[in-house]
């Protein structure tokens, strides 16, 4: 049986009377590799909120076992603040160090390494504001790696980033999941890129409608979800399909 990493009970979420959450309850287990897909307004920031426990007044119980490393949805810098590549990375070491602790040669050595498994060390002394979208995504990625997480969150990490660079990105984060058994959950409006990387879906839309190994989805579940996003239909359609072209 593999661990759980985390296990949500009875998870309720309101903003004044408005219920943004309601009846959700899931384990993710060591090594699950989840898409959490659903339309606009779904709550799929705010869960993530939860877990990140930056919202404290939801109702229910939620454990968690592990270090969560987290890549924002957007730049947390401003692109024209003068930081370089590698310092970035560092900043990802703070907790460990201390903010005005000044950082040993390990961890230099250990900023060398991450940049290199993710591809980016040809950018170590580059300042932020020259990287791509994709090159500063990869960048958050060694940040949040560096506190040597067992869990990564990931919103939306497809925004403001061409193909090719999402491509990239997606297999380096299998790679994680494979290699390093990290566990990691991803909220993604792309549906294709969901079916084709993760292991497990998790559809929400206030209720958790459907939990399961991506390869059981089916089109009428989705549809389920996406009922009134005429437009994204289209693209549930296509992405079934390319499970049906893996099988
Ligand atoms: N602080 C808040 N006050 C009022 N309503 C809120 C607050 N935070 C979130 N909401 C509402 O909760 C719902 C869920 O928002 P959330 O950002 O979690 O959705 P989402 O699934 O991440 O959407 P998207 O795909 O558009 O990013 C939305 O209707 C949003 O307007």
């Amino acid at each position: 049986m593999k661990d759980i990493m985390i296990n949500v009970n009875n998870l309720n979420y309101k903003v004044e009377n408005t219920e943004i959450l309601k009846d959700i309850n899931f384990n993710i287990y060591k090594g699950d590799f989840v898409g959490i897909i659903g339309p606009n307004g779904a709550g799929k920031s705010t869960l993530i909120k939860i877990l990140l426990n930056e919202i404290e007044d939801y109702e229910g119980d939620i454990k968690i076992s592990g270090k969560i490393g987290y890549v924002a949805q957007h730049d947390e810098f401003e692109r024209d603040f003068p930081i370089k590549a590698y310092e970035i990375v560092l900043l990802g070491m703070y907790k460990k160090r201390g903010i005005f602790k000044r950082y040993k040669k390990e961890d230099y050595e250990k900023v060398k390494k991450l940049m290199k498994i993710l591809e980016i060390d040809y950018l170590y002394d580059r300042k932020v504001g020259k990287l791509s979208g994709g090159e500063y995504q990869r960048l958050a990625l060694a940040r949040a790696l560096a506190s040597e997480p067992s869990i990564l969150i990931l919103d939306e990490p497809e925004a403001g980033v061409d193909k090719q660079g999402q491509n990239l990105f997606y297999s380096l984060l299998k790679k994680l999941n494979n290699e390093k058994n990290i566990t990691i959950i991803m909220v993604s409006h792309d549906l294709s890129m969901v079916f084709k990387e993760t292991t497990k879906i998790m559809c929400l839309n206030k209720n958790l409608h459907c939990h399961k190994d991506t390869k059981e989805m089916t089109a009428e579940e989705l549809k389920k979800i996406y009922s009134e996003d005429l437009e994204l239909l289209v693209h549930v359609d296509e992405s079934v399909k390319v499970v049906d072209r893996n099988d």
